[in-house]
C-alpha cells in the first residue's frame, strides 16, 4: 500500500558545494545563528591507530598545531567559505557548537582540553578547559572529549567526556564546573554507562540533553537541569555504534542521527530521522554519489536541511526534503 509520505524523505544536493572545500577529517559540524554551516576539520593532521599511547598521551605533539583553518564558515546555499578561523590551536580537532552569540565552543581530543572561542575568529580562546595534553577524570580534566553542547536559555554548557572517560559534564558559561553524571552516576536507577558518549543535542523545548552513546548503539537522553535519565532510543536500525545524534524542535520533536558501519561492512552507514515521542524511524538516508564510510556528525537547519560530516571521506554532504527537491529550480 502507499507508505503515508510526511514528507521526511532526505535526498542529497549533489551539486553542493559549488567550489570543494578541500577539508581534512571532518570531525564537527554545527550551525550558527544564521543557519550557516560551521566546519571543524583536521586539515592535515589524521586520527590514526598510533595517535596516542596506552595512557591516552597524544604522541604527535612535535607535529605541531594545524596550520590550516580548522573552523570554516560555509554558506548553506552555495557551499562558499565566509570566513575560516582557528589556525595553529588545535591538534585533533573533534566536536563544535555555538552558543546564543555565536561564540564557538570546541573539543580537542589530544589536548584534552575544551575551548570557547569569540565568534570574531579571534584565536585567543574565551574560556579554556582542561589541561593541555593531560588526560584526567577529574572536574579540572579530560580524557579526549567529544563534543559540547549549549544550553540557549541558561548558557550552561554540556560537554561529553570522552573516549577514555564515560560522563557528562556541565559547566556555567564562564566555565565554572557544575556537575556531572555518567559512569558512576548518581542516578542508580538508571545506571547510565556510557560507552564512548560521542555526541550530544541540546532539546530546546524539552529542556534535555541527549547523547549518542556510541558503543551502546544507543541515544539517551537527560533532564539538563538536574541530569535526571529521561529516555533511551535504541533501534535495530542503529546496528552496534551511533555516532552522532541532531534534533529539531518540529514535528513533535525529530531526532537525528547517524550510525557507524556495521561489522564485516555488509552495509554502509546511514542517517537516521527518528519521532522523539514515538521512536518510530521515519526515514533513513544516505548519499547517491559516495556512500557514507564514517559520518561522524550530523546538523539540521531550521528548514530541515541536514548536513552531514564525514571523517574517513573527508567530506561534508547536503541533503533535502524530497519534496523541497522537487521544487528546486535546476
Ligand atoms: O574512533 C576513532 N576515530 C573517530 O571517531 C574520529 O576520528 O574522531 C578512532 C578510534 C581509535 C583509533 C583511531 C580512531
Amino acid at each position: 500500500e502507499e507508505v503515508l509520505d510526511q514528507g521526511f524523505h532526505l535526498v542529497e544536493i549533489a551539486d553542493w558545494p559549488e567550489v570543494p572545500l578541500r577539508l581534512g577529517q571532518v570531525s564537527g559540524l554545527a550551525l550558527d545563528s544564521n543557519d550557516n554551516l560551521v566546519i571543524f576539520h583536521r586539515g592535515d593532521h589524521r586520527w590514526g591507530l598510533h595517535s596516542f599511547n596506552n595512557q591516552y598521551i597524544y604522541q604527535q605533539q612535535s607535529l605541531g598545531p594545524i596550520q590550516q583553518s580548522t573552523i570554516l564558515l560555509v554558506d548553506p546555499t552555495k557551499g562558499t567559505v565566509l570566513k575560516a578561523s582557528g589556525r595553529n590551536m588545535f591538534y585533533l580537532p573533534h566536536g563544535i557548537a555555538t552558543d546564543e552569540n555565536d561564540n564557538y565552543w570546541v573539543t580537542d581530543v589530544a589536548l584534552h582540553q575544551v575551548f570557547k572561542l569569540g565568534s570574531d575568529g579571534g584565536d585567543k580562546p574565551l574560556v579554556v578547559l582542561g589541561q593541555a595534553f593531560e588526560p584526567g577524570s577529574d572536574t579540572g580534566h579530560f580524557c579526549q572529549p567529544t563534543d559540547v553542547a549549549v544550553d540557549p536559555l541558561t548558557g550552561n554548557v554540556y560537554v561529553s567526556d570522552g573516549y577514555c572517560n564515560a560522563r557528562i559534564l556541565k559547566f556555567s558559561p564562564d566555565g565554572k564546573y557544575l556537575a556531572h553524571w555518567g559512569a558512576g552516576s548518581s542516578d542508580r536507577r538508571k545506571r547510565v554507562q556510557f560507552r564512548i558518549p560521542h555526541s550530544l543535542a541540546f532539546l530546546p523545548d524539552r529542556r534535555e540533553i541527549c547523547v549518542a552513546d556510541r558503543e551502546n548503539g544507543r541515544i539517551q537522553c537527560f533532564m539538563a537541569g538536574s541530569g535526571e535519565f529521561v529516555k533511551e532510543i535504541k533501534k535495530e536500525e542503529f546496528g552496534d555504534e551511533v555516532f552522532a545524534v541532531s534534533y529539531a524542535p518540529v514535528h513533535g520533536g525529530l531526532i537525528y542521527a547517524v550510525n557507524g558501519e556495521p561489522p564485516f561492512s555488509q552495509s554502509s552507514p546511514r542517517g537516521f530521522i527518528v519521532n522523539y515521542t514515538t521512536k518510530e524511524v521515519l526515514d533513513s538516508f544516505s548519499p547517491d554519489t559516495q556512500e557514507f564510510k564514517m559520518p561522524h556528525d550530523i546538523v539540521v537547519t531550521s528548514d530541515g536541511t541536514v548536513f552531514v560530516g564525514d571523517a574517513a571521506t573527508d567530506t561534508v554532504t547536503k541533503f533535502i526534503s524530497s519534496e523541497k527537491a522537487e521544487h528546486r529550480s535546476v
